[in-house]
Parts: C-alpha cells; sequence; structure tokens
C-alpha cells in the first residue's frame, strides 16, 4: 500500500492530501476512481451518489486500511441543499454524475439534457464561486461524426486521418438534425463544455474538462433482468455479455459498420489520477482520453467477443466445442433497437497530442486482454444468476 509514502507529481513536486468530492462515485468510472485512491493515495473521497452498490466493497467493512478516508452521501444533486457545503469542504470537484447510456437519448431526451446540463449547472457555480477546481465528465460524442462521413462513400479523402482523426482543438461538433434525438446527450455535454470554459475564461474556474473514448470493463453498466430493468438496454459491452451469457446471438445494430476505439478502464483511469494531481499541467485543457490503437467495427467487437466467451467456456465451465451457438450475430434496426430518433457516430479516433504532451500518459492494454479480464469477472458476477433466471423462465 503506497498510502505512507511520500507522493510526487510529474514536476518532482511534493503531493499533500487532499479532498475530493466526487459526484457519481458510484457508477461504473467513479467505482474505479476510488478504488484507485482508496488503494494507491493518501487522499480522501466525500463520494455522492443515489446508489453505492458498485463501491460498497470500499466502505464496508470498517477494518479496511482506508476506513475514514471515503464517506458516501446518498443524495440527488437535482435537488440537494447538502452538495455546496461537500463542494465547499473540498479542494477539488469531480463530476461524473450524468445519464449516459445511448437508449436513453432519444427516448428521454428531456431528462437526458436536464442531467447531463441543468443539473451540471449548480456544481460549475459552487466550484466557481468557492474557488474551487473542477474536473468535469463530458463525452467524445461531443466530436459527433467525422468530416469524412460526409464526404462521397468513394472519396479517397475518407482515408486522409486530416478528415477523421478527433483533435480537442481543431475538430468541429458535428450532430445530426433536431429530430435525430440521439444527439440530446452530445449537445447538453458540448453546452456545459463552453459554460465551463466560459467560467474559467471570465472567472477564472480552474478546470480539466475529460472527452472519454468508450472506456470499458468490470461494472460498466448492469446485466438486464439480473442488477438491472429486463427491458433496459445497457451500452454495447454490457448487452453483448448478456446475448453470450444467455447462449443467444449478439444484436448488430444497423449491420455493425460503426467503428469504436475502445480503451481499458484501469489504462484509463490512472489518466485521471494524474490529472488529479497535476493541477499545473492538467487546469484550462480539454483532453481526449481513449486508445486509438484499439479500433474495430461492433461486428468486429461481437465476434471478438464470442472467441474470449468461447475460450473462457472451454477453459473454465468445461463446455464442449459443439455447443457454441451456430448464429453468434444477428441484424436489427436502429429503429427496431433503440426506436425513433436514433442517429449514430460513424468512426471515433482520439488524437492523443494534447495528453500525451502534458500528462505523458499512455494507454497500454489491448483490446484482447482486456476483453479476456472483462469477460471472466462477466462470468464470475453473473453466469449463476444468468442461469437461475433462466430455469425461473423456463419453470413458469
Ligand atoms: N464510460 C464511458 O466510456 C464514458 C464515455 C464518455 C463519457 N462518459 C461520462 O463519464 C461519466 C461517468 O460515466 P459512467 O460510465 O461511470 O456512468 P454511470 O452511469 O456508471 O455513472 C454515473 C453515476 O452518476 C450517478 N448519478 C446520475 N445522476 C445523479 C444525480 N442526479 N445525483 C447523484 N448521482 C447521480 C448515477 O447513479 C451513476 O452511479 C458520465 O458523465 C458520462 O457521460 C463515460
Ligand atoms: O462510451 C463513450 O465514449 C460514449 O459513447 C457511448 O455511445 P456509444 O459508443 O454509441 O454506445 P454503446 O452503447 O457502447 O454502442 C456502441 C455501438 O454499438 C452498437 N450496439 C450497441 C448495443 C448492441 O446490442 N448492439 C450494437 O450494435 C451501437 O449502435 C453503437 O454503434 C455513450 O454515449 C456514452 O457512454 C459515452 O459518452
Amino acid at each position: 500500500m503506497a498510502t505512507s509514502s511520500a507522493r510526487v507529481d510529474l514536476d518532482g513536486n511534493t503531493i499533500k492530501p487532499f479532498t475530493i468530492c466526487m459526484i457519481g462515485a458510484g457508477g461504473f468510472i467513479g467505482s474505479h476512481l476510488c478504488e484507485k485512491l482508496m488503494s494507491e493515495t493518501p487522499h480522501t473521497v466525500l463520494a455522492v451518489d443515489v446508489y453505492n452498490d458498485k463501491i460498497k466493497h470500499l466502505l464496508e467493512p470498517d477494518s479496511l486500511p482506508w476506513a475514514g478516508r471515503i464517506q458516501f452521501h446518498r443524495l440527488n444533486i437535482k435537488n440537494d441543499s447538502r452538495l455546496e457545503g461537500l463542494i465547499k469542504c473540498s479542494d477539488l470537484t469531480v463530476n461524473l454524475a450524468a445519464i449516459c447510456t445511448p437508449a436513453d437519448y432519444n427516448t428521454r431526451p428531456l431528462d437526458t439534457i436536464y442531467s447531463n446540463f441543468i443539473d451540471a449547472l449548480p456544481v460549475v457555480k459552487y466550484c466557481s464561486e468557492n474557488n474551487k477546481r473542477l474536473i468535469h465528465f463530458s463525452t467524445c460524442e461531443v466530436y459527433g461524426k467525422t468530416i469524412g462521413s460526409y464526404l462521397p462513400k468513394d472519396s479517397p479523402l475518407r482515408q486522409d486521418p486530416a478528415y477523421y482523426i478527433l483533435k480537442e482543438d481543431t475538430s468541429p461538433c458535428i450532430f445530426g438534425s433536431i429530430e435525430k434525438q440521439r444527439w440530446s446527450y452530445a449537445c447538453a455535454k458540448q453546452l456545459i463544455e463552453r459554460l465551463i470554459y466560459a467560467e474559467g475564461a471570465e472567472n477564472g474556474l480552474e478546470f480539466t474538462i475529460v472527452r472519454p473514448f468508450n472506456w470499458i470493463g468490470p461494472r460498466m453498466d448492469f446485466i438486464p433482468g439480473i442488477d438491472g430493468p429486463s427491458e433496459g438496454v445497457p451500452r454495447v459491452l454490457a448487452c453483448f455479455s448478456n446475448n453470450l451469457l444467455r447462449r443467444e446471438p449478439l444484436k448488430l445494430v444497423d449491420g455493425g459498420e460503426s467503428q469504436r476505439t475502445f480503451v481499458y478502464i484501469k489504462d484509463a483511469i490512472e489518466a485521471v489520477l494524474l490529472m488529479i494531481e497535476n493541477p499545473g499541467r492538467a487546469n484550462g485543457h480539454i483532453f481526449n482520453v481513449g486508445n486509438p490503437n484499439n479500433e474495430v467495427t461492433v461486428r468486429q467487437l461481437a465476434e471478438m467477443m464470442t472467441k474470449v466467451n468461447f475460450l473462457y467456456s472451454l477453459v473454465y465451465a468445461k463446455v464442449s466445442g459443439e455447443d457454441s451457438i451456430e448464429s453468434p450475430t444477428i441484424d436489427v434496426s436502429s429503429k427496431e433497437f433503440y426506436g425513433e430518433g436514433y442517429d449514430d457516430s460513424d468512426k471515433r479516433i482520439p488524437d492523443m497530442t494534447i495528453i500525451n504532451k502534458q500528462l505523458g500518459w499512455d494507454p497500454k492494454t489491448s483490446l484482447w486482454d482486456l476483453l479476456e479480464s472483462t469477460l471472466t469477472y462477466q462470468h464470475r458476477t453473473y453466469a449463476e444468476a444468468v442461469k437461475q433466471s433462466i430455469a425461473k423462465a423456463v419453470a413458469n
């Protein structure tokens, strides 16, 4: 445990322990960030969320080595006057709270806009008024679609990185029309980014904006019918994990042609810790955090996850080779899967120049490796519960 030895920042200065108000600490990213801060740093976390299931293992029992350095505050930031007090007594606020599952963007656009813009406003205001540093979680979705996607299909310029690489300081934000409510999330995130940037420019707010590019790993979202609603649609990793655990075909939306770069949550958390502990290098910056080397189409992701799952089943669950499903994928239209108003980002490759220069950070984990450890986690956490729920359904 590194908590007793003095920590130094990237410039060799000793880092004093500080207090972090982490809003949305009970979610996927928050749970990994809390874990990292507890196990490797001396900092204190005031963990704010409406749920704490994903950080329970850090809160109990009292004998944990970090007991006293993490406190859970169950509150909804929409309507709780305790929020300002928690921000005031912290050195830094990290805001992760949001609705961030695409199935909600076109079906619950009002909740999406309120959650990502209106509910974040008081957090920015309290940080600005009390001279507190803010690390705000935005998204790579603020880039929307690539410039290349608007070129003719056979244009050679589509192969030119200038038409698809996403750069914090030069790329435009390209969204679809207003009826394409998919973009309600990206647009709300863009506006809160602009507001934070303006608070920095006009009122001196010390801020960092993070644009995650498809961070994935254990504890992401939920498995429908097990630890989330049966009809709920989580992000792609959990959708495909659910299909694999239930031994049903993986659904490819509109042919699974969209491309994504996936980064392992543990690599990405290293980047966030560097931002937290190096304010002089992180303040005033917007950072892409992703892994440009892990690009696949959604179809390729489905194929890779099917292979990794098959190997896991052979080795650990002792399932025979012939038992693998015959039709591992099935095509569905986006209208059928997400409903009216869905649209998609075609390709998302982060430019890494700024984060490299400011923080010297690079992702390490390959897609194969991260899928192997994540699917092992999914099996160990959910396989038995899924088996029981299938048996129950058959019995009824
Ligand atoms: N996971 C990714 O790859 C990714 C990519 C891009 C952007 N982001 C952004 O990062 C942030 C965290 O994402 P995540 O994947 O951990 O999502 P998540 O849904 O797992 O976590 C969000 C947490 O915020 C909490 N929350 C939401 N509204 C709240 C409220 N009103 N009051 C209190 N708590 C509230 C939720 O209960 C949840 O625990 C979000 O802002 C998201 O937009 C994530
Ligand atoms: O993770 C990110 O960086 C951002 O992108 C995500 O958006 P997206 O990548 O579109 O969300 P996923 O649900 O992970 O879907 C990825 C792709 O898989 C497809 N998909 C999803 C689920 C499924 O069962 N099948 C399928 O083909 C989707 O249509 C999409 O093309 C979410 O908007 C946010 O969590 C976040 O801000």
